[in-house]
C-alpha cells in the first residue's frame, strides 16, 4: 500500500534536506527509501533526510532525554545513501527552522532549544546568521591517514577529528589545487577509518587572520552523501584542524567559505573542556508529497 509523505525541502549554504514530521514514530523508511528521494534524476533530490521525531519514540531519543529532558524532539538523520549519521550541523540549523515554523516548538531571542541527535543532546540558539548551534566538545581522532583524492598531484596527510560525526581535514597547496580537485570520486585513506568519514580539503584566506578572524575556504566530500555544497560539522573541524596547524595565537573565531555560501564557527572554554559552535542560515524552500511505494 502506498503512503503519501508530506515533506519540507530545507538547505543551509547550499547542503540540503528532505525534512518530515512524525512526532509519534510511526514512519521508519527503509535506507532504499531515503536513497530514492534523495535521487536528484528520480526522486526530490537532497544531501540527507531529517526526521522529526519525539525523543521518546526512540532508543537513541530515551539517551537524550536521559542527557537533558529537555530535549523533546531528536533529529533522526540520513546520509543520502541511506546511512545513519550521528550529527549534522547544517541540517539540525534546517531543522530547528522546520520545528519552528510547523509550530511544533519555540525559540525565541535569547532562548536555548536543546535537540537529541545520535551524537548527543545540541543547544541551538537564534543568532544574527540564521541559528548557532553548540556542538559541544570536540576531540582528535588520533588518526593521521594520507588522503589521495583525483586530480592532486600526490596524496597528503590529513588529521582526524571528531565533533560528534567523523572528519579527515586535508590541507592543500593553494586555491588552483583546491578547485582541481575531482569530490565525485570518494577520497581513498589510508589507513581507511573503520566508520568512515567526511573528507574537508581546506585552504587559507590570503590574509589567513583579518580583524582577528581566521578565513579559510573548504570543499569535502560527505561520507554517504557525497560532494556537497557546505558541510556545517566539517566546516568546524576544518577551522579546527587549521588553527591545531597555526599554533600558538590562532584565533578562535573562523569564516570559512564553502562553494554554497559561508558559515561562522567558534571555539569557547567551558567547565567540561573546550567546545565548537557553528551558526549560519537556514532556509526552508518548498513542500510537497511524495508517495513512498
Ligand atoms: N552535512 C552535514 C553532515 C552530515 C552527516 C555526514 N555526511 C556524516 O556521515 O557524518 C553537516 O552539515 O554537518
Amino acid at each position: 500500500m502506498a503512503t503519501t509523505l508530506h515533506f519540507t525541502k530545507g538547505h543551509g549554504t547550499g547542503n540540503d534536506f528532505v525534512l518530515f514530521a512524525d512526532p509519534d514514530g510511526r514512519l521508519d523508511l527503509t535506507p532504499a527509501q531515503i536513497a530514492d528521494i534523495c535521487d536528484r534524476h528520480f526522486g526530490v533530490g537532497a544531501d540527507g533526510v531529517i526526521r522529526a521525531v519525539r525523543s521518546r519514540h526512540l532508543p537513541e531519543g530515551a539517551e537524550s532525554l536521559a542527557e537533558d529532558e529537555g530535549a523533546e524532539w531528536f533529529m533522526d538523520y540520513y546520509n543520502a545513501d541511506g546511512s545513519v549519521a550521528e550529527m549534522c550541523g547544517n541540517g539540525i540549523r534546517v531543522y530547528v527552522r522546520f520545528l519552528i515554523e510547523s509550530g511544533l516548538a519555540e525559540l525565541a531571542d535569547g532562548d536555548t532549544l536543546p535537540i537529541g541527535t545520535r551524537g548527543g543532546v545540541r543547544d541551538v540558539q537564534r543568532n544574527l546568521t540564521g541559528f548557532q548551534v553548540d556542538l559541544g566538545r570536540w576531540s582528535l581522532s588520533g588518526g593521521e591517514p594520507l588522503v589521495r583524492a583525483r586530480e592532486l598531484p600526490v596524496a597528503r596527510p590529513g588529521l582526524g577529528l571528531d565533533v560528534g560525526n567523523p572528519h579527515v581535514v586535508v590541507a592543500l597547496a593553494d586555491e588552483e589545487e583546491l578547485d582541481a580537485a575531482d569530490l565525485t570520486y570518494i577520497p581513498h585513506l589510508d589507513p581507511a577509518p573503520p566508520e568512515g568519514a567526511n573528507v574537508e580539503f581546506v585552504v587559507p584566506r590570503e590574509p589567513l587572520v583579518k580583524d582577528g578572524i581566521g578565513r579559510i575556504r573548504m570543499r569535502v566530500h560527505e561520507r554517504g552523501s557525497g560532494e556537497t555544497l557546505s558541510c556545517g560539522t566539517g566546516a568546524a573541524a576544518a577551522a579546527l584542524a587549521t588553527r591545531y596547524w597555526a599554533g600558538d595565537g590562532a584565533p578562535n573565531n573562523w569564516r570559512v567559505d564553502v562553494p554554497g555560501g559561508t558559515v561562522g564557527v567558534r571555539m569557547f572554554p567551558t567547565e567540561d573542556g573546550e567546545h565548537v559552535a557553528l551558526s549560519g542560515p537556514a532556509e526552508l524552500v518548498f513542500e510537497g508529497e511524495l508517495e513512498l511505494a
